[in-house]
């Protein structure tokens, strides 16, 4: 919001003065420029003799009786002159005048009193002659480089309104030559203006009739009204001309003034249109040149905002890539510590298993069959690690003892015969060769203890569907980590031939495994 009302930073009416400036400068060239000098210092004189006669000659006598610009801005420098005048006009407008120490050495810049002192007076002196609706200047305008035009305007302003008051003070005064009569209808007529007055009466009735306000608006609006036939000018113009141009042209703008009349001072009636016109299109182009200009600032402003904003938030972005960087290292760290505990423990346990013996031999004793009545068994005895087995002996009972890593009785479930052999199955997940076999004699319960019996259920199932069932299932478990490849083969020894009972042809197959298999994998 700030922004755009940053883009309309300037005033029709500064544009307007400017154009006119311009267009002064080009059509007039040195003669008039003579000229212009000429009235401006005709009139600085008269304010200048103003002022001296106000504070008397020896109290203005910084102030020559025709003073150059310079002379002039020296010896108003210090505001003295000026608040002094004024209040011998309007007695008490400035309360308090800081006066030039008697004594002290004249300084050619008028340097007697300090910087703040003058700027003191100048600005009681500013803040006075605007409460009185008087035009102003700044204080700028009595240093070097500053406008000394709007400085001897607001003087002859303050002639002006000493003569009303002097005349009777009938009516409102008003600056700029208009006066609101109240009583007696006289109007009031600005006589400090008739350096220009007297130019303009050289040319026509409209020089005569601006010697009134309200005829020299009349002839604008004509003008203008002219130029608003126009389609195009009317389209662009009418609402700046209706609102604002006239109102500067006349109402309260009095350099505008001077600048239109010093434009109009040489041209006949018939080319005051044409001139107008020309004017008020180099408005219209200087105001859209202006607008641009401020649009373009306004852009790059919002540019640059924008840029500030993205490089804020590059930098956000970049400390929080970096924080997130820092967090995925820690995580890192962490998961490494993990594996190498994780690596530590798989190390160990094999080692236990490897110390529980690398070759294990377990003995099951199968139950009797149904049909098998007699119950009569070789076994005697059977311990955790130790089966005693009765022998005929020449002296009566014999017995003789085994020792395996575990024995099973015939109560033995699959299960618990499963437990022993379960460990070396993470063994083939962590890299190592693991094999399971069982021999015996035929019926002593090889196929039931590897596979089951031909009725399987779960709880019946055998190491070697208990064995796959674990290997997928660690192998799922660790699917994050690794990844393992699981192939089958299955083979049969049998009168020394040799048979793949996978192969599907359907001669060779002594057993349902390859659908069995299949179904686990
Ligand atoms: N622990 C047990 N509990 C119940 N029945 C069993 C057990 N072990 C074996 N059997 C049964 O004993 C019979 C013979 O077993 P199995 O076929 O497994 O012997 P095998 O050693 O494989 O014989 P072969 O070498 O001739 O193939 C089967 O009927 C089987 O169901």
């Amino acid at each position: 919001m700030a922004a755009i009302e940053g883009a309309l930073s300037f005033s029709v009416a500064s544009v307007v003065e400017d154009v006119l400036q311009q267009h002064g400068n080009r059509s007039r060239g040195l003669d008039l420029d003579a000229r212009r000098a000429e009235e401006a210092a005709i009139r600085r004189y008269e304010a200048a003799a103003l002022l001296r006669k106000l504070v008397g000659v020896v109290a203005a006598k910084d102030l020559p009786a025709e003073p150059s610009e310079e002379e002039s801005r020296l010896g108003l420098r210090s505001g003295i002159i000026l608040c002094n005048a004024l209040n011998k006009i309007q007695p008490g407008a400035v309360q308090k005048v800081v006066e030039s120490p008697r004594d002290s050495t004249h300084v050619p810049d008028g340097a007697a009193l300090s910087a703040y002192q003058y700027f003191e007076n100048v600005r009681n002196f500013l803040v006075a002659v605007e409460e009185m609706g008087m035009p102003t200047f700044e204080a700028s305008d009595l240093e070097q480089g500053g406008k000394s035009s709007r400085v001897v305007n607001c003087v002859l302003a303050l002639k002006s309104y000493s003569e009303w008051k002097q005349a009777g003070g009938n009516g409102v005064w008003k600056f700029g030559g208009n006066v609101k009569t109240t009583t007696s209808g006289k109007q009031f007529l600005r006589k400090n203006s008739e350096p220009f007055t007297s130019s303009l009466s050289r040319t026509t009735s409209l020089n005569e009739k601006s010697q009134n306000g309200a005829c020299m608006e009349t002839d604008l609006n004509r003008m203008v009204g002219r130029l608003l036939i126009q389609p195009d000018i009317q389209s662009i113009l009418a609402p700046v001309i209706y609102n604002h141009v006239i109102f500067i042209f006349w109402q309260s703008n009095s350099s505008l003034s001077m600048l239109v009349r010093a434009i109009l001072l040489d041209k006949k009636p018939e080319e005051v249109p044409n001139l107008i016109e020309s004017v008020l299109s180099k408005v219209v182009e200087e105001f859209e040149h202006r607008i641009a200009s401020q649009i373009e600032l306004v852009l790059k402003q919002t540019l640059s905002t924008t840029k500030a904003g993205m490089q804020f938030m590059q930098v956000k972005f970049h400390e929080e890539i970096h924080n997130l960087g820092l967090h995925i290292h820690g995580l890192a760290h962490a998961a490494s510590g993990y594996h190498r505990v994780l690596e530590e423990n798989r190390r160990l346990y094999n080692q236990v298993q490897d110390l529980k013996g690398s070759i294990r031999v377990y003995c099951r004793v199968r139950p009797f069959l149904p049909g098998q009545y007699n119950h009569l068994s070789t076994v005697d005895h059977i311990e955790e690690g130790t089966i005693s087995i009765s022998t005929p002996a020449k002296n009566g009972k014999g017995r003789k003892s085994f020792n395996f890593n575990k024995v099973f009785g015939p109560s033995a479930t699959q299960e618990e015969v499963f437990s022993d052999t379960q460990p070396l199955i993470r063994s083939v997940l962590d890299g190592y060769n693991v094999c399971i076999f069982a021999y015996g004699q035929t019926g002593s319960g090889k196929t039931y203890t590897m596979s089951g019996p031909k009725d399987l259920t779960e709880h019946s199932q055998g190491v070697n569907y208990r064995a796959l069932r674990d290997l997928f299932l660690l192998a799922e478990q660790r699917k994050d980590t690794f990844c393992y490849d699981v192939s089958v083969q299955m083979m049969e020894i049998y009168n020394e031939q040799v048979r793949d009972l996978l192969n599907t042809d359907g001669l060779s197959r002594r057993y349902p495994f390859p659908e069995l298999v299949s179904d686990l994998l």
